[in-house]
């Protein structure tokens, strides 16, 4: 049929990306054992939390007692957010051993989310990734708003290979590409794709796409039709951007799973056993199940 990758790593950002834009308090004990929870359905790379001021982002305030709290396990990734070099000693004095650094290709979006220009959160993050590699940390790159912005609309492809470049030569070992408020399809992506794969190898290339107009797995099928294997989602659909209103939670990883068992792609991840986590978590949260796939099993066995 198509020119497939055999094997997709999934990023699970449900713990970080999804609770990060939750109103009521969720316990730390929740997300520690959320965070063990998926880890035990099979994925490998869960990003834990984010050390980023706790006056910008109050429910990921508790970022050192979730690291510190959870069991890393050795063949595990559990990468954490790091805005500053602030952030960043902080992560490490927690046991950090992945940082994310996090820039936008939208200018607007820069400053409402980390409060800088490009150039600015660029030079912050020359230091921040020169202190990771100097402890031996790997290193994960975000690029927000690759397709379009709350503020200015389309984003140029241009605009997010130049971000992309910028972080990969630094040396994040992984560049995700974020549609923060989900507005992509399948051409848009390709496009963005293209100029992005100019400059960053395409196995170092991770998707994120946020489902809020309903285009996310058809996003993810084009960008593994152009080869990438890597993609970042939420479980039960968690999430939703603080600083980009209207925005929905990331596609949720039941349906991602679902897809690309469905094409015969591997993930390792146990597909029960990860709807098992959207139950709990969803109930915490005390709201329905994000993930479609999820809510179609669930009403066959019951
Ligand atoms: C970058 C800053 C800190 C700049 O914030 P600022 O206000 O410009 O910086 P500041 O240096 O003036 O610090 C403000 C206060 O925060 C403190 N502070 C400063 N740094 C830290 C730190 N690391 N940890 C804890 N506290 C910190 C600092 O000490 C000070 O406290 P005060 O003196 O007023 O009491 C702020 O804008 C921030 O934290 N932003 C994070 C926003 C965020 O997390 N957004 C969501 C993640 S990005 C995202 O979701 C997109 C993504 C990645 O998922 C991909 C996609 O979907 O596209």
């Amino acid at each position: 049929m198509w020119d497939l990758p055999r094997f997709v790593k999934i990023v699970e950002v449900g713990p970080r990306d999804g609770l990060q834009n939750e109103k009521g308090t969720v316990p730390t004990s929740v997300k520690i054992e959320l965070i063990h929870k998926l880890v035990a359905a099979g994925l490998s790379v869960v990003e834990a939390t984010s050390f980023v001021s706790p006056k910008w982002v109050p429910q990921l305030a508790d970022a050192k007692d979730v690291l510190k709290g959870i069991q890393q396990l050795p063949d595990v990734r559990y990468p954490v957010l790091t805005p500053n070099l602030r952030g960043f000693e902080a992560a490490v004095a927690a046991g950090a051993k992945e940082i994310a650094v996090f820039a936008s290709a939208s200018e607007s979006f820069s400053k409402s989310n980390i409060n800088c220009t490009i150039e600015e959160s660029l030079v912050r993050y020359h230091d921040v990734t020169a202190a990771a590699k100097k402890h031996g940390l790997l290193i994960r790159g975000y690029v927000s708003c690759v397709i379009g912005c709350p503020v200015e609309g389309a984003i140029d492809p241009s605009k997010v290979a130049y971000v992309a470049k910028e972080l990969y030569k630094m040396g994040c070992s992984e560049i995700s590409l974020g549609d923060t408020i989900g507005v992509g399809t399948p051409g848009s992506v390709v496009a963005m794709l293209e100029a992005v794969m100019s400059f960053v190898p395409v196995d170092k290339i991770a998707v994120h796409f946020h489902d809020t107009y309903g285009q996310a797995l058809a996003n993810i099928l084009v960008s593994l039709q152009m080869g990438i294997s890597i993609v970042d989602s939420s479980v039960s659909g968690l999430g939703g951007c603080p600083y980009a209103k209207g925005a929905t939670g990331n596609v949720a990883t039941e349906d991602v799973v679902y897809m690309l068992h469905g094409l015969g792609i591997e993930t390792n991840v146990d597909l029960n056993k990860l709807m098992e986590d959207g139950d709990y978590i969803s109930k915490h949260l005390g709201r329905p199940l994000g993930s479609r796939t999820a809510a179609a099993l669930r009403k066959l066995t019951t």
